[in-house]
């Protein structure tokens, strides 16, 4: 069953030219969807109508079956339960006035979820393989790895249905990235995500669909591995040539 659908979407900052055009795709319920292209390419642009941040000016943005209404604060309010997201940098996203529990229960008393916001930030601190003592430190006692980990934390404590990971991962240096890659693999499982990057081996490894976007445009989308093994476009198979090692992981042919 789709989750979400994306058609027909074209896009213009202000009165510029379009940065997207006719784009098209869907997300299966379950699946993992990598959204790659090089910079520029307009996919931090499709993230932000994906979240409802902007409207598109042609097509529409359908989550289980209702358009997106970013005007509407009422329907972002209840889409806001639903999705959330992970950005590029863990440093600048947590807050450094606050303590590590006050940060990732945010979505909790933001979106009025009832219970005990504590014992549910203890649940989702643990998940992502930290100590539940780490609620009661600051941003700054942590490494770039632990503070996406938190970050991580924060987008999933609500039980979001979707998760959209924008560069979630290409801030961390090599060994750490190959470790919240793990955990993104582990919570993948759980439920849907969306995984925009440039850099296609983190696609590879993580997505078992993929969409690729060349100014603007969707130039290739299906299945990960039939892309790697037999990309179709001339964008595509540069993209795979700049990758130097692809990455073990489940759609290595
Ligand atoms: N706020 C803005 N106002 C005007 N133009 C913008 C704005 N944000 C992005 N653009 C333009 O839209 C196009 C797509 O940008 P976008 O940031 O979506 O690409 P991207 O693929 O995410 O790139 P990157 O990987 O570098 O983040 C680019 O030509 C960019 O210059």
């Amino acid at each position: 069953m789709t989750l979400m659908s994306v058609e027909n979407v074209g896009f213009a900052y202000g009165s510029g030219r379009r940065v997207l055009e006719d784009v098209s795709f869907a997300v299966p319920r379950g699946a993992n969807v990598g959204l790659v292209g090089e910079s520029g390419s307009g996919k931090s642009t499709l993230l932000r109508l994906m979240l409802g941040l902007d409207s598109p000016q042609q097509g529409q943005i359908l989550f289980d079956g209702a358009p997106l209404e970013a005007r509407d604060r009422t329907f972002i309010q209840g889409y806001r339960k639903r999705v959330q997201a992970v950005f590029q940098d863990p440093y600048s996203s947590l807050n450094p006035a606050h303590r590590i529990g006050r940060i990732v229960s945010e979505p909790l008393r933001s979106l009025k979820v009832p219970g005990d916001h504590r014992k549910m930030a203890e649940e989702a601190i643990t998940s992502v393989g930290l100590s539940a003592d780490t609620l009661d430190r600051f941003p700054h006692q942590f490494s770039g790895g632990q503070r996406q980990r938190i970050a991580i934390a924060r987008a999933i404590v609500a039980r979001p249905e979707l998760v959209l990971a924008d560069e979630a991962v290409s801030a961390l240096d090599l060994s750490t990235r190959v470790r919240v890659v793990d955990l993104f693999q582990e919570i993948s499982e759980r439920m849907t995500m969306i995984f925009v990057s440039h850099d296609m081996g983190v696609v590879a490894a993580l997505c078992d669909q993929m969409v690729v976007l060349d100014r603007g445009r969707i130039v290739e989308a299906g299945a990960t591995a039939e892309i790697l093994r037999n990309p179709q476009h001339a964008y595509t198979q540069s993209l795979l040539a700049s990758i130097p090692r692809m990455p073990e992981g489940p759609v290595t042919p």
